[in-house]
């Protein structure tokens, strides 16, 4: 099958590599022209604007945008919009808000344009690994790009089959879903970057509270000097935490035991927040998301004003001194 790609950084390129291995035809563009460079070196047909790669493309036409989320997406699927022509579809592979996906497929409609929204998930991995995809959209259209969509996923792989699943692998068994209407893909994607905020700031806090076990401020005798990396490591062997987010956070610590090259000022793209909207439009109790997601903000700051209050206050009431320097 072939399909248009813009936006060719690690995600859409890697999209477009995956691709072409499996024996699909892409047509690239990306305002680098290195980028473009490197990936018609692989195999693909270039283009030298969007208009370029919208000529290239057999109809009816498929274009998937892998650009970082918001303003640089919006314009590009506008841009887009104006070019293609009705029974085209644009897929949206970046983290975009799934209420942008809801008002975007209504606009495309009208056009007679279809809109396919894929949470994409995989990293710099994907390529090598498979991306996982939660897909939003008309049936017709994720039925049409289904032999994408098998491409890019993991596949089955070796993970052993949830028991009372036989049969022929259904998508999800090799890796996509499709979540529901038009939102439902990047819906599902987001909650599944909440959880990943929520697992990333329960090992972030744990491996705290090893390293601390030798703080200078514990009695002598209650100290114990842990090994983190060899902790990590050992953890990622029959334990019951192992994860990939493990495995990367082993790699980090074997690599620099003090990850001395991290300020620790974590930043979001936005991602944590709206799993949080989510849970209060819907009245749903997210104690962990929400205490990870705030988490990233106070890594962003040593003391807040809110702490200088907190000391005035406690000063007020019983005289109280702050804790040394
Ligand atoms: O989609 C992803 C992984 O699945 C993103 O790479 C990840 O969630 C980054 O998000 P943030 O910048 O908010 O940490």
């Amino acid at each position: 099958m072939q399909i248009g790609i813009v936006g060719l950084g690690r995600m859409g390129g890697g999209i477009a590599k995956r691709l072409m291995d499996h024996g699909h035809s892409t047509v690239v563009y990306d305002q680098a022209e290195k980028a473009v460079a490197d990936i018609v070196s692989a195999g693909a047909t270039g283009g030298s604007s969007l208009q370029d790669m919208v000529s290239k493309l057999d109809k009816p036409r498929a274009v998937w945008v892998m650009l970082p989320a918001g303003e640089i997406t919006e314009t590009t699927i506008e841009t887009l919009s104006g070019l293609l022509e009705a029974g085209d579809t644009i897929i949206d592979g970046g983290n975009t808000f799934y209420k942008d996906d809801m008002r975007r497929a209504k606009a495309l409609e009208a056009k007679g344009l279809h809109y396919v929204d894929v949470g994409t998930s995989g990293g710099v991995w994907g390529l090598e690994r498979g991306f996982c995809m939660m897909i939003g959209g008309p049936k017709e259209q994720v039925d049409r790009l289904d032999p994408i969509f098998d491409a890019l996923a993991p596949g089955v792989g070796t993970i052993a089959r949830t028991t009372g699943r036989d049969g022929e692998p259904t998508r999800p068994e090799k890796g996509y879903i499709h979540a529901g209407p038009a939102g439902a893909g990047h819906f599902v994607k987001m909650v599944h970057n909440g959880i990943e905020y929520g697992i990333m700031a329960a090992y972030a806090e744990g491996f705290d509270v090893l390293k601390t076990k030798n703080g200078a401020h514990l009695p002598e005798d209650q100290r114990f000097e842990l090994n983190m990396p060899d902790i990590a490591e050992v953890w990622r062997r029959g334990s019951v935490i192992s994860s990939w987010l493990l495995d990367l956070a082993a790699d980090a610590l074997y690599d620099n035991h003090d990850l001395t090259q991290y300020t620790g000022k974590v930043a979001d793209s936005g991602e944590g927040q709206w799993t949080i909207d989510a849970a209060m439009e819907e009245a749903v109790p997210a104690y962990v998301l929400s205490a990870a997601l705030f988490a990233r903000y106070r890594s962003r700051s040593d003391n807040t004003f809110g702490d200088k209050l907190l000391s005035a206050m406690r000063h007020g009431f019983g005289g109280h001194v702050e804790m040394p320097q």
